[in-house]
C-alpha cells in the first residue's frame, strides 16, 4: 500500500487523515505540499478536508488548480485511488473529477455533528468492506456541503451505480440526500462530505469509517 495525502494552504484535516491511513494501512503516509508537481507511485491519495485558500472564491476553487492536481487528474485517468473528503471533496468537483457542486448549506449554517448515512453502493475499493444499505454514523462538519447537480448528471449517477453515500435525514439539502459520488473510469475517485477519519476508533466517538480504510487496504494489500 503506497497512499499520500495532499495538504493545501489551509487544510486542516490532512494530518487526521494521514493519522487514521496509517492506524489502517500500518504503512507510512506520504505528506505532499500542493506545489508539487509530480508524484511518487501510489495506490492511494488523499485530498483532506477543510479550508483552502480560506474558502474565498469559491470552497476548493483555487485548490483545484494547484500545481499537484494535474498530476492527482493524470493518476486518476490511470485508476490510481483518489479520495476527497469534505473540502476535498470540493476540490474534486471543482477540479472536474467528479461531477456536480457543493454550495452553501440549505439551512445557511455551519453544520458540525454525526450524521446517519446508508451505504448506497458496495461496488467500489472505498466501500466494498460495508453492507450494502447498512447504516453507518459519521461526523460532518461543513458549510457548503450541498450537493448540487442538474437532472441529466443525477440519473446518470443514479443509472451507474454511483452514489456511494445517503444521508438519512438530510443537513444540508443535498439533492437525492447524496453525502458522497464515485467518478473516475474505474470508479477510483471518491468524493464525500462526512469525514471517516474521524471515526476509526471508539475513542474518536465512532468507528463507523474504519471500514472504508480497510477496504483500501484490502484493495491494495
Ligand atoms: N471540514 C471541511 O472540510 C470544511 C469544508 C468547507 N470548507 C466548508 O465549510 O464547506
Amino acid at each position: 500500500m503506497r497512499a499520500a495525502v495532499i495538504t493545501f494552504p489551509g487544510s486542516n484535516c490532512d494530518r487526521d487523515l494521514a493519522v487514521a491511513m496509517e492506524a489502517v494501512f500500518g504503512r507510512p503516509v506520504q505528506r505532499v505540499w500542493h506545489q508539487q508537481a509530480e508524484l511518487p507511485p501510489l495506490d492511494v491519495i488523499g485530498v483532506p478536508g477543510g479550508f483552502s485558500y480560506g474558502d474565498y472564491l469559491r470552497c476548493g476553487a483555487m485548490a483545484a488548480r494547484s500545481p499537484v492536481m494535474r498530476e492527482v487528474i493524470r493518476r486518476a485517468a490511470e485508476g490510481v485511488a483518489v479520495i476527497g473528503i469534505c473540502n476535498g471533496f470540493q476540490i474534486l468537483t471543482e477540479a472536474g473529477l467528479l461531477p456536480g457542486a457543493l454550495v452553501r448549506n440549505a439551512g445557511l449554517k455551519f453544520v458540525c455533528r454525526p450524521v446517519e448515512l446508508e451505504v448506497a453502493t458496495t461496488a467500489s475499493v472505498f466501500t466494498k468492506g460495508y453492507g450494502l444499505h447498512e447504516r453507518i454514523v459519521l461526523p460532518v462538519a461543513h458549510h457548503d456541503g450541498n450537493y448540487v447537480i442538474d437532472t441529466d448528471g443525477l440519473k446518470r449517477l443514479q443509472d451507474e451505480d454511483r452514489v456511494a453515500f445517503r444521508y438519512r435525514d438530510n443537513p444540508n439539502g443535498s439533492t437525492d440526500d447524496i453525502a458522497g459520488v464515485l467518478g473516475g473510469p474505474k470508479r477510483n475517485v471518491l468524493g464525500l462530505m462526512p469525514h471517516p477519519e474521524r471515526a476509526i476508533e471508539p475513542l474518536l466517538g465512532g468507528s463507523d469509517g474504519r471500514a472504508l480504510f480497510q477496504s483500501l487496504l484490502e484493495a491494495f494489500g
